[in-house]
């Protein structure tokens, strides 16, 4: 739709040229003494150079000036992005959110960087071992903040505002990118398309698909219109595809289906400045250099961003009696050194058919030693129709009960178990992590859209224990 072209494959040895400059990767070696068309060589490292081949990743990235090239970092005002997991004392109840709030353009611009909040989250950046999970809401896209290109552009735009033209070329000259020396982004865009160049092209990224920022990957993100959605953190490790087992060779998220960008380039020197936002033990940090970072002409290895649209998953579930554990619907899972236990899944719940046989078909009551971060992107949540809404969360801590709500568990008690579609037109999906996470203060607070009343969804479960039952004969 958006006319861009992807390559195809999860975790492949790619290779990309801006067709403009064909013949720009280097032949048969990666540090020519002079690289094609003058380019600077510059590898950009996922994984100790000394992993094993199944886990080291890396990219050769060519390009019109290193980026090397800039001013120094300075500290700059990290919002509501935190990784302070002792802001407010622990709370390990039933944790339900309204949708987040999305700033109106006409009252405050808010771009993908400023409107990043972070709502819960464990671990540590410095010891490489944690996860974070954000909100990001906001209506603008990426520019310059820097305090001269505000004071001489930002009234030029009010005087403008009624010109969309000469108001969107404003803009344009106030540049930012952002990158995360902390860990890896899995983006799920709510409401709104998000277009996000990166050092290695660009991705348009639309409610029900997914995209991957790797750690220390450039990017810029625009956005068209009130936009909203999940970011899952992961800090010292990368998303795989899940192992597949007794599945088989094929199944749940097909590696043909990840979709990464082709190389592209812009030879932009910017006057103003262009700001470089590092998130860095995180708290961000800003730097000035003179020229895009969106340089490189040409690229290849194993260490890209990309894209996965959730319809492509092949679902795999229970075709007999009982309900499978939402593990069967894993999409992408970051592994913890512990073997089977992940710092973090990324689990979807698809369209499907519903077929089990004498079977409570909803989730199950349980207590979980993992922590279930859910999310909506659209349509309702099968174990509660209520109350759960697309823009929404739930935070179900270690061990903190939950389940279906009383009208799910009565009506599926009592549902005719013909095969029937569940969740059509619908995606829910769950980050699952083995860290205990704190929720942070402006997830208890500040964000006001804490729901005090998603415990009294449980409330009118009543008993049906009826000591006389006796089995029935066959
Ligand atoms: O709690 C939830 O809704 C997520 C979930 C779904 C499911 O089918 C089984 C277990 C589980 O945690
Ligand atoms: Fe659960």
């Amino acid at each position: 739709m958006s006319g861009l072209k992807y390559l195809s494959g999860f975790g492949n040895e790619f290779s990309s040229e801006d067709p403009r400059c064909p013949g720009s990767l280097p032949e048969g070696q990666n540090n020519p003494q002079v690289c094609p068309y003058g380019l600077y060589a510059e590898q950009l490292s996922g994984s100790a150079f000394t992993c094993p081949r199944p886990t080291n990743k890396r990219s050769w990235l060519y390009r019109i000036l290193p980026s090397v090239r800039h001013k120094p970092y300075t500290a700059m005002h990290c919002g509501n992005l935190t990784e302070n997991w002792d802001e407010v004392e622990p709370d390990p109840n039933q944790l339900r959110w309204m949708p987040f709030t999305i700033p109106k353009s006409s009252e405050k611009k808010v771009d993908f960087v400023t409107g990043l909040h972070t709502l819960c989250g464990a671990g540590d950046t410095k010891s490489r071992n944690g996860i974070g999970i954000h909100m990001f809401t906001c209506n603008t896209s990426m520019v310059d903040r820097c305090v001269v290109c505000v004071v001489i552009i930002s009234p030029i735009i009010e005087l403008y505002n009624s010109e969309p033209h000469v108001n969107n070329f404003m803009w344009s000259l106030l540049f930012r990118c952002f990158n995360n020396s902390d860990g890896d982004f899995l983006i799920v865009p709510q409401q709104g398309e998000i277009l996000i160049t990166t050092e290695f092209g660009k991705m348009m990224v639309e409610p029900n698909e997914i995209c991957v920022i790797q750690q220390g990957m450039r990017f810029s993100v625009n956005v068209f219109g009130e936009t909203r959605g999940y970011v899952l953190e992961v800090y010292g490790a990368h998303f795989e595809l899940p192992d597949l087992g007794p599945i088989g060779a094929n199944g749940l998220a097909n590696p043909r289906d990840f979709l990464t960008p082709v190389a592209w380039y812009e030879d932009r020197e910017v006057a103003t400045g262009y700001t470089v936002i590092n998130k860095y033990q995180g708290k961000l940090f800003s730097s000035q250099q003179s020229f895009s970072p969106f340089n490189v002409v040409a690229w290849h290895g194993n260490y890209t961003p990309y894209k996965y649209n959730l319809d492509n998953f092949m679902v795999i579930n229970c075709v007999a009696f009982d309900h499978a554990d939402p593990s069967i619907f894993t999409v992408l899972t970051a592994k913890s050194s512990r073997p089977g236990v992940a710092m973090a899944d990324f689990v979807i719940f698809p369209p499907r058919w519903g077929v089990a046989d004498h079977t409570f078909r909803p989730p199950y009551y349980h207590r979980n030693c993992m922590s279930e971060f859910m999310g909506l992107i659209k349509g309702h949540y099968e174990a509660k129709e209520e109350g759960f809404q697309p823009g929404g969360g739930t935070l179900h801590s270690t061990m903190t009960p939950h389940g279906p709500d009383r009208d799910c568990f009565e009506k599926s008690s009592t549902a005719l178990l013909k095969p029937e579609r569940v969740a059509d037109g619908t995606m829910a999906f769950m980050f699952e992590s083995s860290f205990s996470m704190a929720v942070t203060k402006w997830g208890l607070e500040t964000c006001q859209r804490l729901d005090k009343s998603y415990y009294q969804c449980w409330e009118p479960l009543r008993k049906h224990f009826d000591p006389n039952w006796r089995p029935s004969k066959q």
